[in-house]
């Protein structure tokens, strides 16, 4: 049996909802336009001055254009956790590069959130465009427009304003970072006609495998690496305080093939960053520096590679990014020059023109200039082979706060490699492959390559053998460049000894002339007046 006063209630409530539908109708079909807005106005007015709730609404599109409002999308993706838990119908979006489904509620849900002990209600809602309404109304084109309405007690409004939407803002931004997929961005080349909102960059996925565990380093180096950049990453209030830009250099150096591009990309997927990597050579001057410098987003690695060969940055072309046999090849360039200095004056300014105008000051303000400080939460980080070619001023600490080595394999590299390649911890072989490693130079590159199997079953002991073989060769390929230098060196030598006796003759000779001429009998004329002339010219 239902209970009476239950009954009366579903009645009443039955004529309440009646009446106001009744109502509702006479004010839509008999009450003229302009009457009713007034009529509408007045009413929030009485309701606002009664009720103890604030409300804002949060559309998402802004402007003329009707962009996507950042806020709107912020605040999706700070609710799309309560949402999952809270609503009851949810929508499901694959946003833009996010590599995670995004769940919001749905029109008319309502979910709510405590902040600071305070309850905030948030509802999903939307308005549907009328006929007095501008076509460009709705985003989609489907007349409605969606927006997100928070309502709190009015004694929470500081705290609303103050903390609680820079709160919901910057999480909801950190969760589309974090859900982003992470991309590899390059420059594009400045000779081309850019369309006014379009970037300077252009990007592919990020999906690069290296992290620091398959990193073959010394085990102490790559902790200390991996602790200096994990504290970076959480050091935001750190910089504030200190009045320092969130930012840090990095400075790779060492021999090819030792590790240096892997590392970035290790440094990319430990931190979850983006890498922008910086072509300096396409980049027409400093202005255009600035301009690439202000699109790079936060959480993100700049690199620039081979920073030695980049750009001409200390007023001398630096031709040699090989090195070895310079010697020869200066003096053969040197020689070249002599011949025909005009055409090779003339080339080079021809080069000039489509080279790149960025100059060294150029590239130290877009490390620490002003403009380097807008945007948080970036490494900068260059790689060299030839450090002792650049520039103190571009890798003194603050620049390149952290200057780090790699250099050819040693053993714990290697043991590293050939958990890596073969899934090994040891093996007999391991201690003539580190007598071996004491004593020859070799790229973790190189062992990298040997230790690949060739072969499917791989064989463990082949691979080795390989190593071992490959590192003999690399012996003797040392022996035999060593014996080349040497060789060279002592013709050289010898060039120079039989150049300066050359010298030497000469000079004997031009001064043995002098001499003869010097010494040799005067031509004596008698005058007219019978006196002595002496005919002597010098
Ligand atoms: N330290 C290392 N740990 C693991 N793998 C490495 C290491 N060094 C090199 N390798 C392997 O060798 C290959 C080449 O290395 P990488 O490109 O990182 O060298 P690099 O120092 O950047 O050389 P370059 O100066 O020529 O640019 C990589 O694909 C990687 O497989
Ligand atoms: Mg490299």
């Amino acid at each position: 049996m239902v209970p009476m006063g239950n009954m009366f209630l579903r009645s009443e409530f039955a004529s309440t909802i009646g009446s106001i539908f009744f109502f509702y109708t006479i004010f839509e079909r008999y009450i003229p336009p302009q009457l009713r807005r007034n009529l509408e106005k007045y009413t929030q007015r009485l309701i606002g001055a009664v009720n103890p709730y604030i409300q804002i609404v949060f559309h998402e599109t802004t402007g003329e254009r009707l962009e996507r409002s950042e806020v709107y999308a912020a605040i999706q993706n700070y609710l799309s956790s309560d949402s999952s838990r809270q609503a009851k119908r949810l929508k499901a979006d694959l946003m833009r590069d996010s590599k995670k489904i995004v769940l919001s509620m749905d029109d008319y849900e309502e979910i709510t959130d405590t902040y600071n002990g305070a309850q905030m209600s948030w509802v999903a809602s939307k308005t549907v465009k009328t006929e007095h309404q501008p076509s460009y109304y709705s985003r989609g084109g489907d007349g409605e427009r969606r927006y997100y309405k928070l309502t709190f007690h009015k004694k929470h409004r500081e705290l609303v304003i103050d903390s609680y939407l820079n709160h919901v803002v910057e999480k909801g931004k950190l969760i589309k970072v974090e859900n982003r997929q992470r991309k590899l961005y390059t420059n594009n080349k400045s000779d081309r006609m850019f369309w006014p909102r379009e970037s300077m960059w252009s990007h592919v996925l990020l999906d690069h495998p290296a992290s620091f565990r398959t990193l073959a380093m010394d085990p102490a180096k790559k902790k200390e690496i991996v602790d200096d950049l994990i504290t970076f990453s959480k050091s935001k209030e750190y910089y504030r305080e200190i009045g320092k830009a969130w930012k840090r250099g990095y400075l790779l150096h060492g021999p090819p093939g030792t590790g240096k591009s892997t590392m970035i990309a290790a440094m990319a997927n430990l931190l979850e960053y983006d890498i922008y990597d910086l072509e300096l050579t396409a980049v027409k001057d400093n202005t255009e520096l600035r301009k690439l410098l202000i699109e790079v987003s936060s959480k993100s690695i700049i690199v620039i590679e081979d920073i030695d060969c980049s750009l001409d940055l200390t007023g001398q072309r630096k031709r040699k990014k090989k090195r070895g046999d310079d010697d020869d090849d200066d003096d053969e360039e040197a020689e070249e020059e002599e011949k025909d200095p005009k055409m090779k004056e003339a080339m080079k300014e021809m080069q000039n023109d489509k080279q790149s105008k960025v100059t060294l000051s150029g590239l130290l303000n877009f490390i620490d200039g002003l403009w380097s400080a807008c945007g948080d939460e970036r490494l900068l980080v260059f790689t060299t082979n030839h450090v002792d070619d650049l520039d103190p001023a571009l890798i003194r600490r603050g620049r390149m706060d952290k200057h780090v080595e790699l250099s050819y394999c040693t053993f714990e590299a290697f043991k590293v490699l050939a958990k890596n390649y073969l899934g090994l911890e040891s093996h007999h072989l391991f201690e003539t492959i580190e007598q071996q490693l004491n004593e020859i130079e070799i790229t973790p590159a190189d062992v990298a390559e040997s230790l690949t199997p060739k072969t499917a079953p791989r064989d463990v002991q082949a691979c080795l053998r390989n190593l071992i073989e490959a590192l003999e060769n690399a012996r003797e390929a040392a022996r035999v460049k060593a014996q080349e230098q040497e060789e060279k060196r002592l013709l050289r030598k010898e060039k120079k000894k039989a150049k300066l006796a050359k010298e030497a003759s000469t000079s004997n000779e031009e001064a043995k002339r002098e001499d003869q001429q010097l010494t040799a009998p005067k031509e004596t004329e008698i005058n007219g007046n019978g006196k002595e002339t002496n005919n002597c010219h010098n």
